[in-house]
Formats: structure tokens, C-alpha cells, sequence
């Protein structure tokens, strides 16, 4: 007998059942189709649009948002330290400003070479400028050695919700609708996901009388309640919360005696400052009147280079914080991230840009502060315009995006839809995005991926597509969501 007759050794039948149960639909079977159809069209296919426009993921520079120079010019001086020669000085120094050179040769000084592993947590001097970042942000100190730098804040939040599974008892508290790592990852450890529901009516707010039912419910049944998860600002929601909301939830998780996961990858992006400014669940906890609390409470906060104004998703670089935690778990963690060996060096060497960039007086200070500006005034027009855009379709409303980089409509869908979509074997929500991805190009995710109410339909959009396109990216949905509802009248 050939090999090629034998079965195979592993199959969809007998691997793990538990990464059969994962679904991750930010970059599901919507995202594989327009996959192909970019495919098709780069051979020569005819569609009616001429390309895909991913609105699917929060990938900045997928959409051409241009990197932060000077966070690309101390990068690619640590990648060839060669250029930091003295021989090299007079022709560099006409390429690379002082303090780009400077912060490279300190990094490098702390680093070694970028191409050696690290300290498990992280480079120390990196993890020295986070502390330093959070003590200018919150106003309290941050121990560098209760820090560790990951790759993006997807790995940090998977190990810490591995820690939190003994069982499949083990229940985390997530919102609905919630960004699906935190779905896909307790399926893949096999924890109970404990659903808390955020009120789209007044703009995705979070109930805390609703939490404490949600988590004596599932007490009740046998459940684990052992953590909750804030998203902060909300994804896909975009809510930001506001000050007595933090002290109400660090209140709840310290009575229901609940591990705090605060997920803060989106803090910078902040589009009503003045309304809603961000306050990190750290500065909530240490503001806490009682001491008890501010002392007890274990809370870990996410942070990434992948958002904000930055958008380096695809340098995998992130941190979270520890406070309160027993010094037993903190070594575990430490034997995890030990076991990965280390996070790489280009998402390290942007965490530490991200957390200690060009200050006022130096010589890319002002070059910087324009090119954030300039990004952070765009997304904030792009927000409102596609909002606007959303609310003036029949059977649409939109909630303003406060934070994040995505807006989360809510779509009224006839029975004729809900009817085609059951025949397809897909939720209605679903039908209607692969319709929106055949007839213009534009991907999103369907609600259904995220959560939502019952017989509610959404899909949420980011706002990243370049505002030089963006009247025909909402002309070509306005007629599409037009076109849509005739074909599909009740
Ligand atoms: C709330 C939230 N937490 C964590 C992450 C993970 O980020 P990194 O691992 O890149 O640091 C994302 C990424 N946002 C995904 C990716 O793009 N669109 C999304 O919804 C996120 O939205």
C-alpha cells in the first residue's frame, strides 16, 4: 500500500475538540471570502468594485495609515546598529535626527542585539520605561518586576485566563457584545464564558445591578465566577467609561471577590476627551477610598502598540500590569513566559516608544506630535462621518464611537432576509455582510461574532478606510443598504 492511500494520523476527528470549538470571526469565513475575491481580482477576475476594503480589523497600516517616523527611525537603527558607527556619523546624522540616534544607542545599550532573546517579562530598561509611563499617566508608581511585555495584548490575556481555568467550572465574566478573543480563548481552555450584557440604548453603558445578577446567577448554577472583563474602551461597542463606573466596578469585583482584567488596549483613542477622558482601572483602584480594597483587589491591565494613534500591529508588541496578585501566581506566570522564552524585540523596542516618545524640547517632539495629531483628527472626523453615514440608512442606528476604531450598527432585517439566511445556514446579520462584500468590496463582521441581544442584528465596520475615499466608501454602502432592502422586502 502507497502512503498517500494510508489515512492520515491526524485528523479533524481525533485532534483536540477543544480548538474545534474556537470561533474567531474578526477574521472568519467573511474575511477568507474577500481573501479570495482579492485573489480573483489580482488574476484578473471581474467583481463590481475593483478591490476589498478590509473594515474587518483594527489594522491601521493595512489601510495605508502612514508609521510614526520616528518610532520607524530608532526601529530600523537598532535592526542595523552598524549605522550607529562613528565612521557613519556624518553621513547618518544627515539621515537620522540626535535623538533617534541617541534612543537607539540606548536601547541597544540595554538590549544588546535584537536578535538575542531577552528577559522572559522583558528587556528591564523597557519595562522601567512603562513603569515611568503609567506612574506621568495615573500619578502612582508601577513595580517594573509586576510588568510584563508580550506579544501584543492578545498573548497577555491568554495567559492570564489560562491561570484563571482549574476547570470547566471556571467562569469568566465577558461582555456582550465582547471582542472574540476573549469567547475563542475560554473555549480553547475549556472555562465557562459568564455573559454580561451592555445596554446599546444608552450608548453600550455597563449595569452594575446587572452584573451582581448575572454573577449570583451562575453561582447558582454551579459556576466558578472568578473574573471579570472590561473592555475600556469598548470593542466593537467604543463606549468609554466614566469615573464613578470604575469605582462602582472595582467595588463589585472586590465584594464578588473577582479578578479585574482590564483590557485598555484603545486608551488614546479617545474621541470626546473633554466628555469621556480615559482613567486607567490602576489609577481607579489606587483612587479607591478604602484601603482594603486598593490593597486587595487583583487587577491586570492590557496595553498594545497595535492601536492608538500607532497602529503596529504587526510587530506583536504589548504589556500588562499586575497589582494585588499572590506572589505563587506571579511565579507561575513568570514559568509561562519563561516557557516562550522571550516576546520579540521589535514589539518590545515599539512598547518602549509607545510609552516614552519624543518629549517637548527635543528634536522630533514637534515632528511627532504632528503626526499624531494629524492621525488622531482624522479617525475622529472618519468616526463621525461614517456614523452619520449609518444613521441616514433606513432601518440603521449607530451609537458614536466615544473610543476604539470601530462603530457597531444596529441593522433592522426583514423576514425574507432572516428566511434566505436560515436556507444559507448563516445568521441573518451574517447574510447581510456577505451581501455588503459581494456587491462592494467592503468587509465587516457580522454581529453575530461579537454577541448582541436576542433578535437584535448588527455588524460592526472600522473607520480606518483613507478619508480621501471615504465619500465612496459611504455612497457605495448607501446604495448597496438600499439596493439590499428592495431585493428583500417582506
Ligand atoms: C479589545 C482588544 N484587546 C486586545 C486586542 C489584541 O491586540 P494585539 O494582540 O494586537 O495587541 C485587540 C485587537 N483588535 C482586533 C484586531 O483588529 N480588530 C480587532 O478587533 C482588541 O481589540
Amino acid at each position: 500500500m502507497t502512503i498517500s492511500n494510508q489515512s492520515k494520523v491526524l485528523t479533524t476527528d481525533n485532534m483536540n475538540p477543544l480548538i474545534k470549538n474556537v470561533e474567531y470571526a474578526v477574521r472568519g469565513r467573511l474575511a477568507i471570502r474577500a481573501e479570495e475575491i482579492r485573489t480573483d481580482i489580482e488574476q484578473g477576475a471581474k467583481y463590481p468594485f475593483d478591490k476589498v476594503v478590509n473594515c474587518n480589523i483594527g489594522n491601521p497600516q493595512q489601510l495605508n495609515q502612514a508609521p510614526i517616523t520616528f518610532f520607524r527611525q530608532v526601529a530600523s537603527l537598532c535592526d542595523n546598529p552598524d549605522l550607529l558607527k562613528k565612521e557613519h556619523r556624518s553621513l547618518v546624522s544627515q539621515l537620522y535626527p540626535t535623538d533617534a540616534l541617541e534612543r537607539a544607542e540606548t536601547l541597544l545599550h540595554s538590549i544588546g542585539s535584537v536578535g538575542a532573546y531577552s528577559h522572559s517579562q522583558g528587556v528591564p530598561h523597557i519595562r522601567n520605561t512603562v513603569a515611568q509611563f503609567i506612574k506621568e499617566r495615573d500619578g502612582y508608581s508601577a513595580d517594573p518586576n509586576h510588568i510584563y511585555l508580550t506579544q501584543g495584548a492578545s498573548a497577555g490575556v491568554q495567559t492570564l485566563l489560562s491561570m484563571l481555568t482549574e476547570n470547566e467550572h471556571s467562569g469568566i465574566m465577558i461582555p456582550i457584545p465582547q471582542y472574540p478573543l476573549y469567547s475563542a480563548t475560554l473555549s480553547l481552555y475549556g472555562a465557562t464564558p459568564v455573559h454580561y450584557y451592555l445596554d446599546e440604548s444608552t450608548g453600550w453603558s455597563l449595569d452594575i445591578k446587572q452584573l451582581t445578577q448575572v454573577v449570583t446567577q451562575a453561582r447558582k448554577q454551579g459556576t466558578d465566577v472568578r473574573a471579570l472583563v472590561i473592555i475600556n474602551p469598548g470593542n466593537p461597542t467604543g463606549q468609554c467609561l466614566e469615573a464613578d463606573n470604575l469605582q462602582d466596578i472595582i467595588s463589585f469585583c472586590y465584594k464578588e471577590r473577582l479578578v479585574l482584567l482590564a483590557d485598555e488596549v484603545y486608551q488614546t483613542n479617545i474621541y470626546e476627551p473633554e466628555k469621556r477622558p480615559f482613567i486607567s482601572f490602576k489609577k481607579a483602584l489606587m483612587d479607591h477610598p478604602d484601603a482594603e480594597v486598593r490593597e486587595g483587589l487583583e487587577l491586570v491591565s492590557f496595553h498594545s502598540i497595535s492601536k492608538g494613534m500607532i497602529g503596529e500591529c504587526g510587530r506583536r508588541g504589548g504589556y500588562f500590569e499586575c497589582v494585588n496578585l499572590d506572589q505563587g501566581i506571579m511565579d507561575q506566570i513568570y514559568k509561562m513566559a519563561s516557557v516562550s522564552l522571550c516576546p520579540n524585540l521589535h514589539g518590545q523596542i515599539l512598547v518602549d516608544l509607545m510609552c516614552n516618545p519624543p518629549r517637548f524640547g527635543e528634536p522630533s517632539y514637534d515632528s511627532y506630535t504632528a503626526e499624531i495629531k494629524t492621525i488622531y483628527d482624522s479617525l475622529r472626523r472618519r468616526s463621525k462621518k461614517l456614523q452619520d453615514c449609518f444613521n441616514n440608512l433606513e432601518g440603521v442606528s449607530c451609537q458614536p464611537a466615544q473610543g476604539a476604531m470601530y462603530l457597531f450598527p444596529q441593522v433592522t432585517l426583514s423576514n425574507k432576509v432572516v428566511q434566505e439566511a436560515k436556507k444559507a445556514n448563516i445568521a441573518p446579520d451574517a447574510y447581510y455582510s456577505h451581501a455588503m462584500l459581494e456587491a462592494t468590496g467592503v468587509c465587516v463582521v457580522p454581529g453575530s461574532g461579537f454577541g448582541q441581544k436576542d433578535n437584535t442584528w448588527h455588524f460592526r465596520s472600522t473607520f480606518l478606510p483613507e478619508e480621501h475615499l471615504f465619500d465612496k466608501f459611504c455612497s457605495d454602502l448607501e446604495k448597496f443598504h438600499h439596493q439590499f432592502l428592495k431585493d428583500h422586502r417582506d
